[in-house]
């Protein structure tokens, strides 16, 4: 931006970041970044994994302190101890997963999230009143909600827009979205960004929008920041970039990953066979509903379907974490029901999504996290008891080089790391060794581009390596880039199977919503 430029930005925005740093002790999240907002339009935040976008927008919701630099709202110095003061200033964020009360209904988890109702008990509450109030406010919003459901009997759409909701209601001139259409369908994503992007025309709202996907940027952004290493490598409209400009500011000249081409599959060689199989959800409810799979070596099976169809209890009972209720398992043509000797002998290998939260220990090193399948192995234990630290260590800095885990720093903790990093430690564990059979789930959740190139070209290796792969994933366009083989859950059946060659984009989005 030219110095005339940079004075008209700075005048119109509602928000800007001034100089902003953020150190985590030897690491440095945010260097010197300035950021300018305009009072109206979507305002993209982009970058590779660790760049530094969640630190920066947590600054902004008043969860981290800056260790330098000013944040200015409204023109005017702010200093966000907590994020009610971030809500005090206008500022509203709504994050990558969902922070809703399940058992709750949409009224309850609205009126819990007005500020100083901390401590006020139910009684003292004059719920009709609050109703009538939420109706009215939603009313007015171009998104709808149904105030008296349980959160939890939502889909994952609708939970987003019950989130958007929650945080327009209490009247933010600055709408933070952390990655919002991950766990939305294409088809949700257009309508939940598009709705902001009507109304970031119609009134004073500034969305400050976290995403990787590129379509989104172009298609709903009206200006782009680019964060790399913690600095801004690159600001400006959305009219003024293309695609290639992007990609070069957010990753440099790092190569993107190229897939190996697709080795024939040894189709008779079924490896993991899935009959008649039942199962039900946490709350008794039947989630999987009499279905019936086959993955062979070498192989990658996709199960595509919008969350909560089934697929989360189908990658329990596959790990050995949640009991079928009729039909059966077997690996290698073996009867096999999960026990953790079937596991490590089948070369059966599980990685569930949310890593963090379902496949790690947080505040454990990621080096002892990357030895949770092998410290009792002799090589890495003495006498089975005691693990030996300097083998595991010397595994976890090959494996975090091969997977490019960033920061190289083995002896962090596990939740220190940013989101992308996680996901791919977490694959480094499972993808590192001989595998016979990898079951995962929404493996390039949250990865940026490079990541996620370099992980299908992982997943390709592993399938041409002759492993049976169980991709279960809510991104069709990973399903059609990676898959031999398509099955779409709806409602815990198996409602659809097709080849890669038979599968049409169009018809397999309205199987997965019953069509
Ligand atoms: N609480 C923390 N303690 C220590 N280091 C942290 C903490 N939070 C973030 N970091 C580090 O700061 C850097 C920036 O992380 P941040 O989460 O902001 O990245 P990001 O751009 O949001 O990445 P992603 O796309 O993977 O979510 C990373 O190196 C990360 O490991």
């Amino acid at each position: 931006m030219t110095v005339s430029n940079d004075k008209r930005a700075a005048s119109r925005a509602i928000l800007e970041t001034l100089g902003v740093g953020k150190v985590f002790g030897a690491t440095r999240a945010l260097d010197d970044v300035t950021l300018r907002v305009a009072p109206r339009g979507i305002h993209a935040l982009l970058g590779e994994n660790g760049a530094g976008k969640s630190t920066l927008v947590k600054c902004l919701a008043g969860f981290h302190r800056p260790s330098s630099g000013q944040i200015m709202i409204g023109g005017r110095e702010r200093v966000l101890r907590s994020p009610r003061d971030a809500h005090a200033a206008g500022v509203g964020m709504v994050y990558q997963h969902f922070t809703l009360a399940p058992n709750l209904t949409v009224l309850e988890n609205l009126v819990l999230a007005v500020p100083d109702r901390n401590g006020v008990s139910a009684r003292r509450i004059d719920w009709k009143a609050e109703r009538a109030r939420f109706a009215q406010q939603i009313d007015e919003l171009p998104f709808d909600a149904d105030l008296d459901v349980t959160v939890s009997s939502l889909s994952s759409g609708q939970k987003q827009k019950v989130e958007i909701i929650k945080q327009l209601c209490l009247g933010p001139r600055i709408l933070i979205l952390d990655e919002p259409t991950s766990v939305l369908t294409p088809d949700e994503a257009d309508e939940v960004l598009g709705t902001l992007h009507e109304m970031t025309r119609d009134q004073d709202l500034a969305v400050i929008l976290i995403t990787h996907k590129m379509r989104e940027v172009f298609a709903y952004a009206d200006r782009v920041t680019v964060l790399r290493g913690g600095r801004v490598t690159g600001d400006d409209e959305i009219g003024a970039l293309d695609a290639d400009a992007l990609s070069e500011m957010m990753i440099g000249e790092v190569e993107i990953a190229k897939s190996p081409e697709r080795a024939p599959t040894a189709a008779d060689n079924v490896l993991l066979r899935i009959e008649n199989l039942s199962a039900d959800n946490d709350r008794g409810v039947r989630a999987l509903d009499d279905v019936n799979l086959t993955v062979a070596a070498g192989e990658i099976v996709g199960v595509a379907g919008v969350s909560g169809n089934g697929q989360t209890e189908l990658a329990q009972v596959l790990a050995g974490q949640r009991r079928a209720m009729a039909g059966r398992i077997q690996v290698h043509e073996e009867v096999y029901s999960g026990t953790r000797a079937e596991i490590s002998r089948h070369g059966m290998h599980c990685l569930p999504e949310e890593p963090l939260r379902n496949a790690c220990v947080p505040d454990m090193s990621v080096a002892d996290n990357l030895a949770f399948r092998h410290f009792d192995r002799p090589e890495y234990s003495l006498g089975g008891l005691f693990m030996r630290g300097a083998p595991l260590a010397r595994r976890a800095a090959t494996l975090m080089e091969r997977f490019n885990v960033k920061p190289r720093e083995p002896r962090l903790p596990m939740a220190s790391l940013s989101g992308g990093n996680v996901q791919r430690a977490a694959l480094a564990r499972e993808l590192g060794e001989d595998v016979d059979i990898l079951v995962v789930t929404n493996p390039c959740f949250g990865l940026d581009v490079a990541a996620v190139a370099q992980i299908h070209a992982q997943l390709m290796d592993a399938r041409n390596a002759g492993t049976a792969v169980l991709l279960i994933s809510e991104d069709l366009d990973e399903l059609l880039t990676l898959a031999d083989r398509l099955v779409v859950l709806f409602e815990g059946r198996a409602v659809h199977e097709c080849t890669r060659e038979q599968a049409d984009r169009r018809g397999i989005g309205q199987k997965m919503t019953g069509y």
